[in-house]
């Protein structure tokens, strides 16, 4: 929803119960909201980041067992049964979250069922819980002499929650932390090499989407005045995934959406149905899984998407003019030792990739590191930026032993770098996408960004990354959807990406490739820029037309070892050279 949209709505929210309205659409309203705060912890692990998760119902249990338990066994204030929810919801993330975070592809899926069957049978045999008849007799919420009861009144609680959480979420979503969240769901590689922790941040989410939860379940409590473990099994816990996929899995209102129509049509349903089917049962459900079906089919950014054509398009306002520009790092002078890459070797098995390969690289200068397919230019990018280990050797960044570190700590000393195959956040704009470069030379963290203490950073950030695009002329392209980008401007997006980090050394991999001949032309522009600007380059490609005219060194591989090195025009007489593309003997 478009900033302006969001306070007409959270007042229509919050002013509804002092409408005469019927006390059941309250309680639908109540339970709306309690749905809503679930499943905007989904779309911050599932939508945004990529992690799916079938266990949420098993935190809002510990947020309601919690209250609960509290308030009936130990008569304690349910503000501290809140904190004593919170607390315990995130103690129970981090350790879950510590061991499944790591796991990738359908082991993480299966490992939120394994935690959200465990929790749940946790609390249903639990003597102290009440096992399976659960907890009775939870009084009404009261905050000093206001009492909440069980309607109007805790309805205007769960929605200040709800709205201040989504506030919150969106707040997130926007900002530095926010870029790296989003960077999670292509995968940890560029987000590493841009400097993010993204084992980190994935734990950060899932702490939040836990909190969320928790927060959900203490307020279900007092609304339900008793409970027991049925409401937080893992049926439901699916039950929230498909509220979040239905209403758009990637945004801050499709958690509403979906949380309020499925409410809405499953209560529809289970009068219907039986009356049209004459017979009683849970048919509702299999209409839903149906339904689930379609829209994964069909509408797979679920049912916002639709809402959203509806609405302007937002442009972020230009506020950074004035910001004060990033501190920058010291860099060495011109032809200091840079990168001295010393014996490096890779063995994948028996296959030796790339066999003991030195050269190195002088401040200022551009060096290509070039070869037929297959030599192991890509494996060596590989092991001086840190995404594959050394099987041997050495590589030394200014002096420093860079060799083994990941690649998040290289990026930190100084190197960064683009992909063969760009990387980018398609759903982010040109501006974000370039900004998120400059990771490492912020500091916000996740609670800054959702309380908005975090703007003149993110001036100083976006700034620079305006700064970084009309070093490479794309300023015009800042608003544009990433993903909307043709390769060539994609490729220089990378480019300005990775000079937002203010680099020492700037590795390019295969920037040429797929690129028209007028697109070529314009990075190589770009690329001699930079160099008399006094950036140190190493630029890893096939094409050897593409480097003749840019190279200060040529470092030539073939079968994993370095044939040669030399000017362009030392590689261009050699013999060995011409026989290694042509594939001939020499
Ligand atoms: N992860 C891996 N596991 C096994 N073998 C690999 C792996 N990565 C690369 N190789 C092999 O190592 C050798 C060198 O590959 P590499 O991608 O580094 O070559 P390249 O010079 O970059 O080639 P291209 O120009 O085609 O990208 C190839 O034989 C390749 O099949």
């Amino acid at each position: 929803m478009r900033r302006f949209a969001f306070p007409l709505f959270a007042a229509a929210m919050l002013l509804l119960p002092l409408a005469p309205v019927p006390d059941f659409w309250i309680a639908q309203g109540c339970t709306i909201g309690l749905y809503s705060l679930v499943t905007l912890g989904l779309v911050l692990l599932t939508g945004v980041a990529g992690l799916t998760s079938f266990g949420q119902a098993a935190f809002v249990g510990i947020g309601a067992y919690s209250a609960a338990f509290m308030t009936v066994k130990l008569a304690a204030s349910p503000w501290l049964a809140l904190g004593a929810g919170i607390a315990i919801a995130v103690l129970a993330a981090l350790v879950l979250g510590a061991i499944t975070l790591r796991m990738s592809g359908h082991y993480l899926p299966l490992a939120t069922i394994a935690w959200g069957l465990a929790l749940n049978y946790t609390m249903a045999n639990m003597d102290w819980l009440g096992k399976y008849d659960g907890l009775i007799g939870v009084p009404t919420l009261t905050l000093g002499r206001i009492d909440f009861g069980t309607g109007r009144g805790l309805y205007a609680l769960i929605w200040a929650f709800a709205l201040v959480a989504a506030l919150g979420v969106q707040h997130l979503l926007d900002s530095r932390p926010g870029r790296a969240i989003r960077a999670l769901k292509s995968g940890s590689t560029m987000a590493e090499a841009m400097g993010v922790s993204t084992f980190r941040y994935k734990l950060v989410i899932f702490v939040i989407a836990a909190v969320l939860a928790a927060v959900s379940g203490w307020l279900f409590a007092f609304f339900q005045r008793t409970v027991n473990p049925t409401p937080f099994a893992l049926g439901k816990g699916i039950e929230y995934l498909f509220m979040a996929v239905l209403g758009g899995v990637t945004n801050v209102w499709g958690a509403f959406l979906g949380a309020a129509v499925v409410k809405l049509v499953d209560d529809q349903l289970q009068v219907l149905l039986p009356q049209l089917l004459g017979t009683s049962g849970s048919f509702e459900t299999i209409v839903f899984g149906v339904v689930l079906v379609a829209t994964l089919k069909y509408a797979p950014d679920g049912l916002w998407s639709f809402v959203e054509r509806w609405l302007p398009a937002g442009r972020r306002a230009r506020t950074w003019g004035e910001a004060p520009a990033l501190p920058a790092r010291g860099k060495p002078a011109a032809g200091q030792p840079l990168l001295e890459v010393q014996a490096v070797r890779k063995q994948f098995g028996g296959l030796v990739a790339v066999n003991d390969v030195s050269f190195d690289i002088q401040a200022g200068e551009l060096v290509a590191l070039i070869g037929p397919n297959g030599a192991g230019k890509s494996t060596t990018f590989n092991l001086i930026t840190g995404v594959l280990g050394l099987s041997a050797g050495g590589v030394r960044l200014r002096g420093e032993s860079v060799g083994g570190l990941p690649s998040r700590e290289i990026a930190a000393r100084g190197v960064s770098r683009t992909f063969q195959h760009v990387k980018m956040i398609p759903d982010m704009t040109v501006l974000e996408n370039v900004a998120l470069g400059g990771h490492l030379r912020g500091r916000s963290g996740s609670l800054r960004a959702m309380l908005r203490l975090d703007r003149a950073e993110e001036r100083q950030l976006f700034a620079e990354a305006e700064r970084q695009l009309q070093r490479i002329g794309m300023q015009d392209a800042m608003h544009e959807m990433a993903g909307n980008l043709a390769m060539g401007p994609q490729r220089l997006m990378e480019i300005a990406r990775a000079l937002c980090s203010d680099p020492s050394l700037l590795l390019l991999d295969e920037p040429a490739a797929g690129l028209r001949h007028k697109e070529k032309q314009a990075l190589a522009d770009v690329l001699r820029q930079l160099k008399a600007e006094g950036m140190s380059l190493l630029l890893v490609e096939h094409d050897m037309d593409f480097v003749m005219g840019l190279a200060d060194r040529i470092v030539v591989m073939e079968f994993g070892t370095r044939l040669m090195v030399g000017t362009p025009a030392e590689v261009q007489a050699s013999p060995a050279v011409r026989a290694a593309y042509l594939g001939t003997e020499h």
